[in-house]
Order: structure tokens, then C-alpha cells, then sequence
């Protein structure tokens, strides 16, 4: 199986990171995730969390580094998830395919009921945060 590459952005305001539930029709329907989607052929992986978070939320923002990798076999599809920081630089936060959204606290991730996929990352995340 081929794995699907999917970005994530993981954006910080005031110590708490932005996370949002899939939608209702959704396969991962009440699943928390970090905000971004499917790289296209001739995109970037930046290029893509650009366009992913002005599609799904209206803003615009800058990719900073790099975090970290998840992969997960879902069954019926291999998910490579791939983590970067992210700046928000302008607009205010609209839903447009996401339930809903939340800012939460690092103390908060092990309550969450994260996708399967972003576990793995949500861990490298914590470690990275707690650590410094
Ligand atoms: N965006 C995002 N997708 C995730 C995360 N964790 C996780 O398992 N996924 C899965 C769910 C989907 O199977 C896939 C991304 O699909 P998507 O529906 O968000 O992306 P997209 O907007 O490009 O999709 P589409 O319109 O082509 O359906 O990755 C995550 O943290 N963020």
C-alpha cells in the first residue's frame, strides 16, 4: 500500500496549540486532528499547509520547522503524516469544513480523542514542549 503524505500544522498562541474535530460525515467523524490535508502532485509540503489552512479555516501563515513524522495503517489506507510549526500571520479563524476547534493546553493532549494517526506525533510534540 501506498502511503498517502498529509500534512499537519501545529500552531501556537499563548502556549496552546490549535486542534480541530473532523466533521460529522467525516470517516474520523469526532476526531481531533491538527488542521491540513493531502499534498497534491507538484505542491510542496509547505506549499500545501498554506493552501490546506486558507481553504479550511481562512488564514493565511507561514511554515516554520519541521517536527516530526506519524505513519498509520488505517486498513484500508496508509497515512504519512507530517508535523511542521506553523505561524499564523493574518485572519480570524472560520470554519469551513471542520465541527469544531480549541485551543488546549500540552497538560490537555492525553484527553483528547485524537485521530489515530496524529498519537505519534501528539508524543513528539509533548516532548518537545515539555522538555525545554
Ligand atoms: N489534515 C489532517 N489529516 C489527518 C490527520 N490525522 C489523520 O489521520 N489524518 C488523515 C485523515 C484523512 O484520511 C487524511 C487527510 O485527509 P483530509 O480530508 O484532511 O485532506 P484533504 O482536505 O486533502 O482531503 P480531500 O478533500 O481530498 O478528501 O489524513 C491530521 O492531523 N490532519
Amino acid at each position: 500500500m501506498k502511503a498517502i503524505k498529509v500534512t499537519a500544522a501545529i500552531i501556537i498562541k499563548n502556549e496552546k496549540v490549535f486542534i480541530a474535530q473532523r466533521s460529522k460525515n467525516d470517516e474520523l467523524s469526532g476526531k481531533w486532528e491538527f488542521p491540513g490535508g493531502k499534498i497534491e502532485s507538484n505542491e510542496t509540503a509547505q506549499e500545501c499547509l498554506e493552501r490546506e489552512l486558507f481553504e479550511e479555516f481562512g488564514i493565511r501563515t507561514k511554515i516554520l520547522d519541521y517536527l516530526g513524522e506519524s505513519i498509520f495503517d488505517y486498513g484500508n489506507k496508509l497515512i504519512h503524516l507530517l508535523g511542521y510549526f506553523t505561524e499564523h500571520l493574518s485572519g480570524d479563524y472560520i470554519l469551513q469544513v471542520h465541527q469544531n476547534c480549541k485551543w488546549i493546553d500540552v497538560n490537555e493532549f492525553d484527553d483528547i480523542d485524537w485521530a489515530p494517526a496524529d498519537i505519534e506525533l501528539v508524543k513528539q510534540l509533548k516532548k518537545k514542549l515539555t522538555d525545554q
